[in-house]
């Protein structure tokens, strides 16, 4: 049996998942936490690859292998390929500012015509603007600019030369200086924003080698997560996917890109040589995690208490904005909880107004998803928020659609273990692996009630404190 390896170091986790590269039976597998916060040195996620990969019985075996991590984190290197400062990841918003003078200087349309996406504070090059503008010292030592998965997929080949850093079009696509549509990198958008061009990965093509580790494991060219993830479910065009997880994302497999100058679908590129429209927002699995523990309850628990109470928790509406939010772009809002009566201060309340602020804002995303002429017959749910049962129950009636939810997986890690096989066989297409058991969840209502009530409180919100 000839095997592959694939990697998700996402937000919360390093995940490990070796497959039989013929057929795709998962082998055995290994995760590691990463540490809390939005700003961590890449160090952290070497270190829980290797304790993930020694979980996962080691990778000596394995004939190839590629990366797939969280999108956009902002990876500085000087001219000995040491990190310059700790990473800026994805759900770091100390750059909104930087972003919305980027796309005053532009102008939205223009920068979506330019890279796909109109930038906000979660893109590469935003937090390249505020790190010259706030630690110019630093900035000046950076040589080279890569992103997580590039950086790990780099050490994994051993070389310590940063000229043979690598990316995919996935995640160069979520800098905000590559172009989905032309396929290169747009020097000119990176030099006003960061006042020079630095050392940039090489974009490799879909199934193009990265490299080779020391002891000759072939390296795919790894991918954003995702991408990873389209390529792991096998979605095709036509599918929509929504992942819950640290944060929540609404896409679909496209043959033609996306340049959505409201910012709302950000045109990135996904892992096969197609393209991949994206909404992201900041609150999604963590949401459930903060009802459970305003509640004293473990997930499974505020699943069960989300069942128990009416649809429109009685009129009880949380808006889901922990983090700031991304889609709408608020990165000074606040959560808030409106609508308070006696009769829906309960538990059960709660966590069912959890589950429906968190399904709304996700269809909220849904419905910008849709105004760039995508059609959702259908969702396919995934992610760690999935696995709630109130979330699979209750999503089709505020999505309005159908949706089928594949058994639990690392979907992303599987997208990169699929790559990684497809590196190795040197086919034009990806290996065709059996999909997942999935479980479909209707509705025959649309609960328009809810998505309204919601709508009128995600207007009402309070900004952060100013020393958050
Ligand atoms: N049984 C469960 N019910 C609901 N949510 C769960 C359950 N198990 C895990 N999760 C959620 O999964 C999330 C992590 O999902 P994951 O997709 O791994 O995130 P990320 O990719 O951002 O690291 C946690 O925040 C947690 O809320
Ligand atoms: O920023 C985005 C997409 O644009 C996020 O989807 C990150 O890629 C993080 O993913 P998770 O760790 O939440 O899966």
């Amino acid at each position: 049996m000839t095997l592959v390896a694939g990697v998700d170091s996402s937000t919360q986790s390093c995940k490990v998942m070796i497959r039989d590269a013929e057929t795709g039976v998962l082998v055995r597998s290994g995760r590691a936490a990463h540490p809390e916060g939005t700003e961590v040195h890449p160090s952290e996620w070497w270190n829980a690859l290797q304790e993930a990969i020694a979980q996962a019985g080691g990778i000596e075996d394995v004939a190839a292998i590629s990366v797939a991590a969280q999108q956009h984190g902002m990876v500085c290197l000087d001219s000995a390929g040491e990190v310059v400062r700790p990473a800026l990841l994805w759900n770091d918003l100390r750059s909104a500012g930087s972003a919305a003078d980027l796309v005053t200087e532009l102008g939205p349309w223009a920068w979506a015509e330019a890279v796909g996406s109109v930038p906000v504070a979660s893109f590469t090059v935003t937090k390249l603007r505020w790190f010259a503008q706030h630690e110019p010292a630093l900035a000046a030592h950076t040589e080279s600019v890569c992103l997580p998965h590039d950086w790990l997929t780099w050490r994994l080949s051993g070389s310590a030369d940063p000229a043979s850093i690598a990316t995919d079009r996935s995640d160069a696509s979520g800098t905000g200086y590559w172009s989905p549509s032309l396929g290169c990198y747009r020097t000119d958008v990176l030099q006003a924003a960061f006042g020079r061009v630095p050392r940039l990965p090489t974009v490799l093509g879909p199934a193009e080698l990265a490299g080779s580790t020391p002891a000759g494991v072939l390296i795919g060219p790894g991918a954003g997560d995702n991408a990873g993830a389209a390529l792991g479910i096998g979605a095709n065009p036509g599918d929509v996917v929504v992942s819950i997880g640290t944060s929540g994302t609404i896409f679909t497999v496209s043959a033609t890109p996306a340049a959505d100058g409201t910012g709302a679908v950000a045109g990135f590129a996904d892992a096969t040589g197609h393209y991949l429209p994206l909404v992201c927002t900041l609150n999604a699995s963590r949401i459930l995690d903060a009802a459970a523990r305003m509640l004293g309850v473990d997930l499974d628990e505020v699943s069960r208490l989300a069942l128990r109470a009416p649809a429109g928790s009685d009129g009880l509406v949380l808006v889901p904005y922990l983090d700031g939010e991304r889609t709408p772009n608020r990165p000074d809002s606040t959560g808030a909880l409106h609508g308070l009566t006696h009769a829906n201060t309960t538990p059960a309340h709660l966590a069912r107004a959890a589950v429906e602020g968190m399904l709304c804002a996700l269809a909220d995303g849904l419905d910008a998803l849709v105004s760039q002429a995508v059609t959702a017959q259908r969702v396919i749910l995934i992610g760690g928020g999935a696995q709630s049962e109130a979330v699979r129950q209750l999503a089709p009636a505020i999505f309005g659609c159908p949706v089928i939810v594949p058994e639990p997986a690392e979907y992303v890690a599987d997208g990169a273990a699929r790559q990684a096989a497809w590196v190795l066989s040197g086919h034009q297409d990806p290996p065709q692996w059996a999909g997942p058991p999935a479980k479909a969840y209707e509705s025959d209502d649309v609960d328009r009630q809810t998505r309204e009530r919601y709508r009128e409180a995600r207007e009402h919100f309070v900004s952060r404190a100013p020393e958050n």
